[in-house]
Formats: structure tokens, C-alpha cells, sequence
């Protein structure tokens, strides 16, 4: 561990890295640390490996929580990670090197970055990535803050600073695709300045607009984000504080340089260009794609390249293209990158720039990964939940990717890399294959929380794949190899004709060039690269020879342990696989026993009602019960059962008590329940006696007796069903179980057999034991029995008081019926009885009518009155007046007394005299008549007897009125004569 740790220290990387980090912030950890993964043969081989450097990311609460931290630096490259609450789980992680929480900015570039810009000035690509759970510091490091810029205004400072007065002013020359070039005619040129105005007069336009609005958003410590945190000011601060940085001295002679920058986002597995000047303006951005040149190099097509004269310029245009970029806040970050972003600086070193004939172009790409992210922990939801999706898939990819690049080094083998599955690594896949050989570096981005502790073990763990991957190694740094060359095919003589189709296109796999000179250097290249293949597969051999060799010390060492372990664990296993299937085997013992039990317990509740039944079930228990005793005998022969199979055995019959205390338990509510019911009987029996007042009372109770009596009926259905279930359920365990003794007697339990002797013979007098106890339980059966059957009999005692008070109901009910029926007949008859007098009343009225008006239509018959209406009882009266005095035949002429009728009767008066008269006698006589046909009070009983009285009364004049119809008077002396024709 030491030993490589040592090696790995000291150099096996291209370039050595000055020790920054002396293990701050140790402390004590918990367990042995481990390492996570095995790359030691690879850190010892020699090949060197991808740059992945740790950076951490200060606590807000720095110093004061330290010991929470998940992470601890134990020196300049390693680190040990551990659950920072429980301080166990320890990992040791080995990187290139460890930046700690405060390490800055410039500490950081000068010792990780420099030399990567520097082998970009000379010649080389680099590749930088970002990589971190979201909020772990990734932009911060690219960009920085107003107080501390970050790695991309350093490099750009650095490249301005160092090429200075060798950079063109004119973008007559500009790289195109991976490694091609153009050589860019007057129009072309005019077409590229105008591309570049308008990304860098956009900040212009801003700044004038509102200067103090923008100047004031950034605060210092703010992280740079893009055009609404810079302005000309801000980025002016920004390039006043690394104005003076240092710079590099370049020797390559009389050579001018272009830079051009490029800068993309994959948003959603889409290609966006961040410097599409129309993006701001136009509804929907346009994908871009992703192509092959002719070298098999993957680039974006279309992306737009823009000429750069100074940092600063390419720091503005780079606040134009983050003004595109795709942030959003979540609950961890506020302003969280929603895609990876991408920017890259590239060079071109153009020998003689009248007539040149070669071009070296080299690039350096920043590579701001979107962070890892816990949908649980930023609660995204719509479409920050969408793009945190893509984001963990296309960065799973590239895990997939680094781990299969990994394991075909380590193992020689040649499975397929899935750089497709993702815009990502589809994009990297010529930096990541090493076909161009870029240098690629990682900046491994923590958050140290402990909140973060299963996000960090997987950054970690990531990144220790990515550190075992080994990078071609570029040959000797002080003369850097091109990236490509590209050669001048017309040297730029066509370049006045027309537009994008006559600029010339320089690219070494373009043979269609016509001259000769352009051919013979072509053969040149050829055998070059082949000198070189040849060099290269000689250097890999001995390579590998040595890697094989140290592999098979390696492993052999390996091997051992490996077997040791596996002996170890292998032993381990069969304990553990005895122990289970023991404890599977008194598991099921411990099943069968208590559904004997309840079995017991359900057959004794189901005794007195179904005894044939519970014989039956004795008779089966029996059968169990033998078929148990069987079992135990398997068992005993099979010798399975050991002490800690007593022990349990105790334990069962400690349930079973428990179980039988349970049912006693039962039992007592029931006799409870029972007690209830001989109250609620007696109340009913009271309840009985005053039956004629609690009728309804009675009703509600009988109805309650009926329910309960339904539910226990329910209830003993229920218990049939559950006892013919667990009937089932026990042939299924017994089968169950056999199948397992037999499974168990194959497999494991016979290698132990004779050992266990000695433990049988005690299982046996616990078997005794437990027989004893069954013995009781069957006792306590009877006993149960007995009491069940003493219940059943108070069961029945009270069906008989329901069924006794159901059937005095039913008397009382028929005697009530009886009662209402006559009742209902008495009814009818007084309707019937009032018809009838209705009916007669009507009749005589008619006859009356009738009489009086034939009387009325006789001829001597001189004037008429006719009494419509006597207190309303529309008796028509025809009061006859002789007119000349004399005596009708059939009325008397006797009385010489004088009365009249004092009426509030309309009289109508007919014939001559117009007078009223007669004698007393006849209108007495008149009157007895008329009264005699009035249904009057004071006759009803007289004029009613046995018959019913009128249903209205209301139609009969009061005595009062009659008797003031028959007040006597001597005021009046007109003589009236009456006579009633009947
Ligand atoms: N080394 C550091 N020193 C000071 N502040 C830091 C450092 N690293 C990160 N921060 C701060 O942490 C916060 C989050 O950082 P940043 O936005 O860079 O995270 P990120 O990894 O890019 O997150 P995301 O993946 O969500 O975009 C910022 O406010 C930044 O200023």
C-alpha cells in the first residue's frame, strides 16, 4: 500500500505536479480503510494515466463543523472517505493531486492547469472536464468570481499574455472541423467581422443602456453566469486583476497565430451553438449535429467559430454565449447549470503568413459538466425534472464509457464502448480514444456534507475508474507534436473568387490537390506516421512486457489471498447455510405447533355445536398429532436438531402457554358476553310483562336479540371457514415440510448426524416433556368442552326466552289485528248507517218538496210564498193564502187568535190580497208540520231514534231560531192562512 502509494506520488504522470495540499483537517476515523478500487497494477505499469485531480469545496460553516466533513485528506493525493455520521464506512481514494477547501484560484491553475495551457501553445489539445454532484463548485472553478476568476479568464490571460504581438489581426485563416482549415477570402472575412461585432457589441449595447444596472448586479463573490452578471466594467475588473499574471516564453520562430473560440451546450441530449448570434432573437434554437470528417473525428457541424484579438474580447464573447446557457435554480443550487457546457479556445500557428504552407492547430476545451443530482434532494419537478433525467443519463454514459475504456485496457480486450448513447461521449469520443491525441484531465469537484455522502462515494468512485485509464503518452513535451498539420493546397490564390464554395479548404486527407509538391510531402507524412506507428507498437510491447510480468507477480500474490478469503468465506457460508436451514426446520416445527393448537382452540369453540365434526377433527388432530410425532422421529433420525433447537422448543411452550392464557381470555369474554345476554333477557322479560305500554320498546329489543343472534351465527360460520383454511394451510406446510427435511437431509444435515447424538437423547426428554404438556393441553381441551357445552346450554335457555317472547308477540300482534279489524267493521257500519240517514233526509226533503210544490200548482191556490231558505236549510215552504177568506177543505177555521212568522225567510208573494194570514190553529198545525220535517236539535232524538245523526249538522236551525219563528205577537193583525199539501 505504501509502495504504491509512493510510486504513484512521485511521478507517474506526464508531468510532475508541485505538492500544494499537507493533509489538512486530519482526524480519527473508525475501521480499516479500504481501497475501492483495484487499479494498482495500472498505477504501476508505468502508462500514464488521466489527469483527475480532487478539488474541495469550502463549508459554509468552514472550520466550526469540520468534524462532519465526509472527507479527509491524508496527503497530497489521497484522501479517505467515510460516512461523516457514523464515521464508519471508510474508502481511501487516490488522485493525481488534492486541492483542499483553501486552496484558490490561482493555486489551482498554476498547479493544474499551466501545463495544460502550455502544451496548448505548444501544439497539443487538451481536454479539461469538470465533474462533481450538482453544487460541488464545477463553474466556480471554470469561471470563478469577480475576487478569484476562475481557470478559463486565467488561461485566457495567460494565452493573450504569451502570444501578444505574434497574433494576426485579420481572420484571413480559420480552422474548420476537427483538423481542417480555412483560408478565408475578402468576403468571407467581411462575413466573420460581422459575426464577431455583433457577439461583442452586444455587451457593448447592454453596458450603455443601463451601465449602473449591470455594473451593481455582480457581487464579489458572485459567481460569474453570464451577460446579466458582466459588463464592460466587470469583466474590465476582472482582466485589471490578471493583467499581470505571468506568461510563457515561445520559441517556434517567425510564426503568426489566430485564436478562434467556439462555444456549445448539450441541453437534453441536444446540441445547442452559444454563439449563434440569432439565438437570442429567433423562437426555437436549432440542434446542431454531430458529424465525422474524414479522419473518423467527431465534431459539431455548423458551430459557429469566432475570431478572437485579446482575453478580454474572448471573455465577452463568452458572456454572450452564457447568456443562452440553460440555468435554473434548484433547492441546492441557486443557479445550477441545466446542460454541459462546453467552450473551447482554438489556435492556429501559421508559418509565413503571405504564402503559408502549413498550419498547426491545437485546442484546449473546458468542459463544465452539468452536476450529478438527486432528484429526492433538488425536488425538480416538470422540466428541471427533465433535464435532471438526461443530465444523470448522459453522465451514467460516460461512467459506462470510462469503465469500459477501463476494463479493455486492464484486460486486452476490445468490447464496444457506448459513446453513442450519449451527445456527451459521442461528442468526446476522438479526445476519450485517444485518436487525436488529446490530453484529457478531470477536476473532480466535492462537496465534503455529509448530507452529500452517497453522491460523493460515487463521484469518488467514479473518478477512481477514470484515474486507472491510461492516456497516450505524448513523446517528448519540449518539441510537441501537432495536433495535425494542414497543408496549403493553392496557398490561397483562389481566394479572391466567390463566396463559401471557392474558399479553399486545407486538409490533410483532401488529396484532390493537383501539384506534385503537395503529393510528394503527402508520401513524406506516410512514411513519417509509419516510422512513427512502428515506434510507438515497439514502445507498447515493452510496455506491456513489463506490465505483464509485474501482473503476474501481482496476481499470484492475488491469488493467494483471494484463495485464502474464498476458503474463508466458503467456510463461513456453510455455517451459515446450517444454521438457516436449522432455523428453517424449527420454524416450521414452531408453525405446525401452533396450528395445532389453534386448531385445538377452534375445534373446542366449534365442540357442542358440531360434534360429529369435532370428532372428526379430533380424530384428525390425532392424526397431526401422530403425523408430528413422525415428523420429530425424521427429524430426530435426521439429527437436525441441536440445543438451541431446545431452547426454542422452551420458547414455544412459554407461547403456548401465552396462547392458552389467550384462549382463557377468550373464554372469559365470552362467559362475559353471555352474562350480557342473560341481562338484556331478563330486561326483556320485564319488558314482556309491561307489554301493552313498551310494545314499541319490545319491538327494538327483539330486533337487537335477532342481530346478535345473526352475528354469532356469522361468527360460527366464520370460524368454519377459518378452520377449513387452516386445515388447508397445515397439509400445505406438512408438505411443505417434508419437502424441506428432504431437501435438508440431501443437502447439509446428514454430514452432522452421528455429531448430534449426544443432542438428540435430551431433544428427546424435551419431546417428553412437550408430550406432557400436550397431554395437559388436551385435558384443558375437556375442560373447555365441558364450558362450551354449559354455554351452549344458557345459549339455548335464551333462544327459548326469544323464542317464547317471539311467540307472545305473534298472540298479541293476531289480538291487536282482531281488535283493528273490528273496529274497521264498526266503522263501515256507521258510514253505512250515515248514508242511510243522509239518504232518507234527502228523500224527505224531496217528498216535501214535491208535496209543496203540487200544492203549489193548484188553481185555487190564489197567492204563493215559497220559504227558500230557513237558516240556510233550504226547506221549501208553500204558505197557501185564501184569497177570499174562505176555508180551504182541508184546513180548520176555528182560532180567532192572530200570529205571525217572525223569519229571516224571503217570501214571495202571489195572487191578489198580497196578505198573510190564516188561523192560529192552521199555522200551529202548518208549523208542527214543518218542524216535524226540519231535523232539528231539540228533535233529533226523537226524529233520530235508532238511527245514526246526521254527519252535518250544520244544515239544522238552532232551537233559537225556531222558537223565534213561534214568538206570538198581536202587533200584527193580518190574518194568514197555511196549508201543507202533503
Ligand atoms: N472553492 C470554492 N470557494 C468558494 N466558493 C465556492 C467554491 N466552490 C464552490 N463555491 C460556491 O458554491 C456555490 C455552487 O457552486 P457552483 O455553481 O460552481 O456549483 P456547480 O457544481 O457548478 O453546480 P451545478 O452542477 O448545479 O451547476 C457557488 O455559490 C460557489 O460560489
Amino acid at each position: 500500500m505504501e509502495d504504491l502509494k509512493e510510486k504513484d506520488s512521485t511521478g507517474s504522470y506526464v508531468e510532475p505536479r508541485i505538492p500544494s495540499i499537507t493533509g489538512f483537517g486530519q482526524r480519527r476515523v473508525n475501521g480499516k480503510p479500504k481501497k475501492v478500487l483495484d487499479y494498482s497494477f495500472e498505477l504501476n505499469s508505468g502508462i500514464p494515466k488521466i489527469d483527475v485531480c480532487l478539488r474541495l469545496k469550502p463549508r459554509l460553516d468552514d472550520g466550526s463543523r469540520r468534524c462532519d466533513d465526509t472527507l479527509a485528506v491524508l496527503n497530497d493525493t489521497t484522501v479517505s472517505c467515510y460516512n461523516g455520521n457514523t464515521r464508519e464506512d471508510v474508502t481511501e481514494y487516490t488522485f493525481s493531486s488534492v486541492f483542499g477547501p483553501n486552496v484558490d484560484q490561482k493555486e489551482f491553475f498554476n498547479t493544474w492547469v499551466y501545463d495544460k495551457v502550455l502544451r496548448f501553445l505548444n501544439g497539443n489539445s487538451e481536454l479539461l472536464f469538470a465533474y462533481g454532484t450538482t453544487n460541488a463548485g464545477k463553474t466556480y472553478t471554470m469561471h470563478g468570481n469577480l475576487n478569484d476568476p476562475g481557470l478559463i479568464p486565467r488561461t485566457l490571460v495567460f494565452v493573450f499574455n504569451t502570444l501578444n504581438n505574434k497574433l494576426m489581426t485579420q481572420c484571413k485563416y480559420k480552422p474548420d472541423k476537427v483538423m481542417a482549415a480555412h483560408v478565408l477570402d475578402e468576403q468571407l472575412m467581411g462575413h466573420e467581422e460581422e459575426i464577431r461585432n455583433k457577439i461583442l457589441n452586444t455587451l457593448s449595447y447592454e453596458k450603455n443602456q443601463d451601465d449602473d444596472k449591470y455594473s451593481s448586479q455582480l457581487d464579489e463573490g458572485q459567481i460569474i453566469n453570464g451577460i446579466d452578471h458582466l459588463n464592460s466594467n466587470n469583466i474590465g475588473k476582472i482582466f485589471d486583476l490578471l493583467k499581470n499574471n505571468e506568461k510563457a516564453s515561445l520559441d517556434h520562430g517567425d510564426v503568426s497565430y489566430t485564436v478562434w473560440a467556439t462555444y456549445s451546450e448539450i441541453y437534453n441530449e441536444s446540441i445547442y451553438d452559444l454563439f449563434d448570434i440569432n439565438c437570442s432573437t429567433s423562437q426555437k434554437r436549432i440542434p446542431l449535429k454531430l458529424t465525422l470528417d474524414q479522419n473518423k473525428n467527431v465534431y459539431v457541424k455548423g458551430l459557429t467559430h469566432v475570431f478572437i484579438k485579446s482575453a478580454e474580447e474572448a471573455y465577452k464573447a463568452m458572456s454572450f454565449g452564457r447568456n443562452n446557457l440553460k440555468i435554473a435554480s434548484n433547492t441546492l443550487n441557486k443557479s445550477s447549470s441545466r446542460s454541459h457546457c462546453i467552450f473551447t479556445l482554438k489556435l492556429m500557428r501559421v508559418e509565413n503568413v503571405e504564402s503559408p504552407s502549413t498550419a498547426v492547430i491545437s485546442s484546449i476545451t473546458f468542459c463544465d459538466l452539468a452536476g450529478s443530482e438527486r432528484l429526492k434532494k433538488t425536488m425538480n419537478i416538470g422540466d428541471r425534472l427533465a433535464e435532471s433525467k438526461k443530465i444523470n443519463t448522459s453522465l451514467l454514459v460516460l461512467n459506462k464509457c470510462f469503465s469500459v475504456l477501463r476494463d479493455n485496457q486492464k484486460r486486452g480486450e476490445n468490447h464496444l464502448v457506448p459513446f453513442r448513447e450519449s451527445k456527451l461521449t459521442q461528442m468526446f469520443q476522438t479526445a476519450l480514444t485517444g485518436i487525436n491525441r488529446t490530453g484529457i484531465s478531470m477536476s473532480v469537484n466535492v462537496d465534503m456534507s455529509p448530507s452529500l455522502f452517497e453522491e460523493t462515494k460515487q463521484v469518488l468512485f467514479m473518478s477512481a475508474i477514470v484515474r486507472s485509464i491510461a492516456k497516450s503518452k505524448p513523446k517528448n513535451n519540449s518539441k510537441p507534436r501537432p495536433s495535425f498539420v494542414v497543408w496549403a493546397a493553392n496557398n490561397g490564390k483562389n481566394s479572391t473568387q466567390a463566396k463559401f464554395k471557392q474558399n479553399t479548404i486545407f486538409e490533410n486527407t483532401d488529396c484532390d490537390c493537383s501539384n506534385s509538391e503537395k503529393k510528394i510531402d503527402n508520401k513524406d507524412l506516410e512514411t513519417k506516421v509509419l516510422e512513427e506507428k512502428k515506434k510507438l507498437k515497439q514502445e507498447l510491447l515493452s510496455q506491456f512486457n513489463k506490465m505483464l510480468t509485474d501482473n503476474n507477480t501481482f496476481y499470484n500474490k492475488q491469488k493467494e489471498t483471494a484463495l485464502k478469503n474464498k476458503t474463508e468465506m466458503y467456510e463461513s457460508k456453510i455455517e451459515r447455510l446450517k444454521s438457516y436451514y436449522l432455523e428453517k426446520i424449527q420454524e416450521k416445527d414452531e408453525k405446525l405447533t401452533s396450528l395445532l393448537n389453534s386448531k385445538q382452540h377452534n375445534y373446542t369453540t366449534n365442540y357442542v355445536n358440531n360434534k360429529s365434526e369435532i370428532e372428526n377433527y379430533e380424530f384428525r388432530i390425532g392424526e397431526f398429532q401422530l403425523q408430528k410425532e413422525e415428523l420429530v422421529a425424521e427429524i430426530d433420525t435426521l439429527k437436525t436438531a441441536h440445543q438451541e433447537e431446545i431452547d426454542i422448543k422452551n420458547l414455544e411452550i412459554k407461547n403456548l402457554k401465552n396462547v392458552q392464557a389467550e384462549q382463557q381470555q377468550d373464554l372469559d369474554d365470552k362467559n362475559q358476553e353471555i352474562e350480557n345476554y342473560k341481562i338484556m333477557l331478563t330486561e326483556a322479560n320485564l319488558e314482556y310483562e309491561n307489554m301493552d305500554d313498551n310494545l314499541n320498546k319490545m319491538y327494538n329489543k327483539f330486533d337487537e336479540a335477532c342481530q346478535l343472534l345473526e352475528e354469532r351465527d356469522m361468527e360460527i360460520e366464520r370460524l368454519t371457514g377459518s378452520l377449513e383454511a387452516k386445515e388447508n394451510l397445515i397439509t400445505e406446510m406438512e408438505n411443505q415440510q417434508e419437502l424441506q427435511i428432504a431437501e435438508c437431509a440431501e443437502k447439509k444435515i446428514l454430514e452432522y448426524m452421528e455429531e448430534k447424538l449426544q443432542e438428540i437423547v435430551s431433544l428427546e426428554d424435551n419431546l417428553k416433556k412437550e408430550k406432557m404438556k400436550h397431554k395437559k393441553c388436551l385435558q384443558d381441551k375437556s375442560e373447555i368442552a365441558k364450558e362450551y357445552q354449559n354455554l351452549k346450554q344458557q345459549y339455548r335457555i335464551r333462544a327459548k326466552y326469544v323464542n317464547q317472547l317471539t311467540s307472545s308477540n305473534t298472540v298479541l300482534s293476531s289480538e291487536l289485528a282482531d281488535i283493528k279489524l273490528k273496529m274497521t267493521e264498526l266503522k263501515e257500519q256507521a258510514a253505512a248507517l250515515e248514508s242511510t240517514l243522509a239518504d232518507n233526509e234527502r228523500r224527505y226533503n224531496k217528498e216535501l218538496q214535491a208535496a209543496l210544490k203540487e200544492k203549489c200548482e193548484k188553481p185555487e191556490s190564489k197567492s204563493i210564498a215559497v220559504l227558500t231558505d230557513i237558516s240556510n236549510v233550504q226547506l221549501p215552504l208553500t204558505i197557501i193564502t185564501d184569497s177570499d177568506g174562505k176555508e180551504n177543505k182541508n184546513t180548520e177555521k176555528k182560532s180567532t187568535r192572530k200570529c205571525r212568522i217572525k223569519t229571516p225567510m224571503s217570501i214571495t208573494k202571489k195572487g191578489k190580497n198580497n196578505k198573510y194570514g190564516g188561523t192560529p190553529e192552521m199555522c200551529e198545525k202548518m208549523l208542527d208540520e214543518v218542524i216535524n220535517n226540519i231535523p232539528i236539535s231539540t228533535r233529533k232524538r226523537r226524529l233520530f231514534d235508532n238511527k245514526p245523526p246526521l254527519a252535518d249538522n250544520s244544515n239544522i236551525p238552532s232551537d233559537d231560531l225556531l222558537d223565534s219563528i213561534l214568538t206570538p205577537t198581536s202587533a200584527l193583525h193580518q190574518t194568514t192562512k197555511f196549508r201543507i199539501k202533503k
